[in-house]
């Protein structure tokens, strides 16, 4: 919003110049109208002055005798500086209410005629300042004409203001008024051209569009960043949940300082995003740069907005980059849309058992995609639920359940890029670094361990992939990476899995650690690779754990499932020892297939 300044001497023609303002469609404040409405009577200008003034300056109806004001005023100057103080701040609010109903209209310039702009300083609210100037023996004629005084009460009248010269020096743009009106005419039409020039970024920033935006800005800032603070408390809380439900687990980390023995990168990179989400760290962290929120926190700088209620205000303008920041936003969003896909080992023994299981995780809100091969016991499921809460689901279904072991999640919507990063950067484990032997290593640590290339050809078409959210379908027995491959994933991701194929085939189960088409090792080749690598140790065939119904499965993660845009695809496994189990998985239906389906659940007895 520009304010404009309109100023100059008593009858130098201010009233001309603003008339032509308002031909031109510009609003006009007029402080004399504005100082004749704080003095109606009963107002608390009216009050004030009748207070100070006495009942004799009142007409009969009670209204305030301008005339017999003025007289006394203006030959008088303690009295006019009284007068000047009583009103002074009614005038003020009475201009600022003006201006503020035509910035609700969403006037973007407005013309403020006020004699006394100088005097009363609020030439420092104005932007540029016109003065109407005219030279003293014209002003004094056109006074004595206009108001009908003799030349003593104008040369009174004019002494009562700061002498016009020097207002004129104080002036960014002057208009002599001293000739014809038309000439003062032409006049302004040069400085309508200055007048109407587009807004500045700060006139802009003070207009109603420009502070909307601004407010906007700061919701949307402010929204975002309850996002990731909620985010960063849900993941500790469901560290801490998962904590409690099986005590071998991890400690969750502290928010205020690093784990010292946090020798995996994705512990670390979990640390920091949980320290930088509640600020307690330094910004200086990889996986999220959080220099846009910069703005919207580091400015203390309270700029004064001229006869604006929101002063503190302008304190958001350094947050201005609004683009910059939506875009942050955006991508923030984006990760929140991250899928990924986890493999369990279900008891299936027939169709009807198939069919339950599909049905249980499909109801699931979060789940978007279910794979179930019966024949492995395999279940992939594509969405973002939490392994735990899908067991737990399926327990409760009387479905036995666990992660396939030697597996890690899919990250398929996309955090595979950062994963594949870090596979790079990764050293394998060795035994001492707080691995133990005798448990079952996730995939991601016994990929570093067994893997022959360092990144398979699936990997890093994978990170390149963008995330588009999988479709909610069941596919039989696509790969896990073709099907949360989206449209623009088609070809490649076939490529993928027949990539995948031939790797599971030959056992060489590349587990750079992230990439979001590395999914599974086949356990038995895994463990050979295992064996042979001396790394962690996998039993050549499968031992299932035990446990009873109101247990977790040990294979319980305690990776941040449920949100994996706050791990970045860090997930940290920890796997529990394996025991022996008494668990049956056999690819044999016990049961007739066609007498066993989800309606007629009592002719199959395992299901
Ligand atoms: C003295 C009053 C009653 C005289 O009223 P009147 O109707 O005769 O004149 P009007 O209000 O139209 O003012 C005419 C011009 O006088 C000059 N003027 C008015 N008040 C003052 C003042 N206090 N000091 C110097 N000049 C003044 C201005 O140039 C103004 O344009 C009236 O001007 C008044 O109440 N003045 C105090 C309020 C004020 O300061 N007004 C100026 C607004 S910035
Ligand atoms: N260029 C001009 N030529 C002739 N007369 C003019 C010209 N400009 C203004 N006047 C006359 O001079 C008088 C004062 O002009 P105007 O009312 O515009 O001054 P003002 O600055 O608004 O006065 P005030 O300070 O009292 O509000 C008016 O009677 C007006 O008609």
């Amino acid at each position: 919003m520009r304010l404009v300044g309109l100023t100059g001497g008593i009858a130098s023609g201010k009233s001309t110049v603003s008339n032509l303002f308002i031909s031109e469609g510009f609003p006009v404040v007029d402080a004399d109208v504005v100082a004749r409405d704080v003095v109606k009577k009963g107002t608390g200008g009216w009050k004030k002055v009748v207070k100070e003034f006495g009942n004799d300056i009142l007409l009969e109806n009670g209204e305030i005798d301008r005339a017999r004001l003025g007289h006394i005023v203006f030959s008088d100057p303690a009295k006019r500086q009284l007068l000047n103080r009583l009103l002074a701040p009614y005038i003020c609010s009475g201009i600022f209410w003006e201006v503020f109903k035509l910035w609700i209209k969403g006037s973007k310039v407005i013309i403020l005629d006020i004699p006394l702009l100088f005097e009363s300083k609020m030439d420092q609210q104005t932007s540029p300042v016109i003065v109407v100037w005219v030279d003293p023996e014209t002003q004094i004629k056109r006074l004595m004409a206009r108001d009908g005084i003799p030349e003593e009460q104008a040369k009174n009248k004019i002494n009562a203001q700061m002498a016009l010269d020097q207002k004129k020096t104080k002036a960014n743009i002057v208009i002599d008024n001293s000739g014809t009106v038309e000439e003062t005419r032409l006049q302004f039409q040069k400085v309508l051209s200055q007048i109407s020039r587009p807004l500045t970024w700060k006139e802009y920033a003070l207009s109603r569009d420009g502070i909307f935006l601004l407010l906007t800005s700061a919701v949307v800032g402010q929204v975002h960043e309850t996002k990731r603070v909620l985010k960063a408390a849900r993941d500790t809380d469901e560290k801490d949940e998962m904590s409690k439900l099986n005590p071998n687990l991890r400690e969750p980390f502290s928010s205020s300082s690093p784990p010292e023995d946090a020798v995996r990168e994705e512990e670390l990179q979990a640390y920091h995003l949980l320290s930088t989400a509640v600020g307690t760290t330094n910004h200086g962290g990889q996986l999220y740069d959080r220099s846009q929120d910069h703005h919207l926190h580091s400015s203390n700088a309270h700029s004064r907005a001229p006869l604006l209620p929101f002063p503190s205000l302008l304190s958001l303008i350094p947050f201005f980059g609004t683009p910059l920041f939506l875009m942050a936003a955006a991508k923030d969003c984006s990760e929140t849309l991250k899928y990924q896909t986890l493999i369990l080992k279900v008891s299936i023994h027939c169709e009807g058992c198939k069919k339950k299981v599909k049905k249980v995780l499909q109801n699931m809100e979060g789940v978007y995609k279910t794979t179930v091969d019966p024949q492995q016991h395999k279940v992939m499921v594509t969405g973002n639920v939490a392994a735990e809460i899908l067991i737990k689901k399926l327990l409760k279904a009387g479905k036995h359940a666990e992660l396939w072991p030697e597996t890690k999640p899919l990250d398929i919507g996309g955090g595979g890029g950062s994963n594949n990063k870090k596979s790079k950067n990764k050293k394998p484990i060795e035994p001492s670094e707080n691995i133990d032997n005798s448990q079952v290593s996730n995939g991601k640590d016994d990929s570093t361990q067994v893997s022959d290339k360092p990144e398979s050809e699936a990997s890093k078409n994978g990170s390149k992939e963008p995330p588009p959210p999988p479709e909610k379908e069941d596919e039989g027995n696509k790969s896990a990476a073709t099907e949360g491959g989206g449209k623009k994933k088609g070809k490649k991701g076939q490529k993928e899995n027949s990539n995948r194929s031939n790797d599971n085939k030959s056992g060489n189960a590349s587990g750079g650690g992230g990439s979001a088409t590395e999914v599974e090792v086949a356990p038995q080749e895994a463990s050979k690779k295992a064996g042979a690598g001396g790394g962690v140790a996998i039993p050549p065939t499968f031992n299932f754990p035990v446990y009873t119904t109101s247990q977790l499965p040990s294979y319980l993660v305690s990776y941040n499932s449920m949100q994996p845009s706050m791990s970045h695809g860090g997930a940290y496994y920890t796997a529990l020892p394996m025991l022996q189990s008494s668990y049956i998985y056999s690819t044999a239906s016990p049961c007739s297939c066609y007498t066993c389906s989800d309606e007629n659940s009592s002719a199959c007895s395992i299901m």
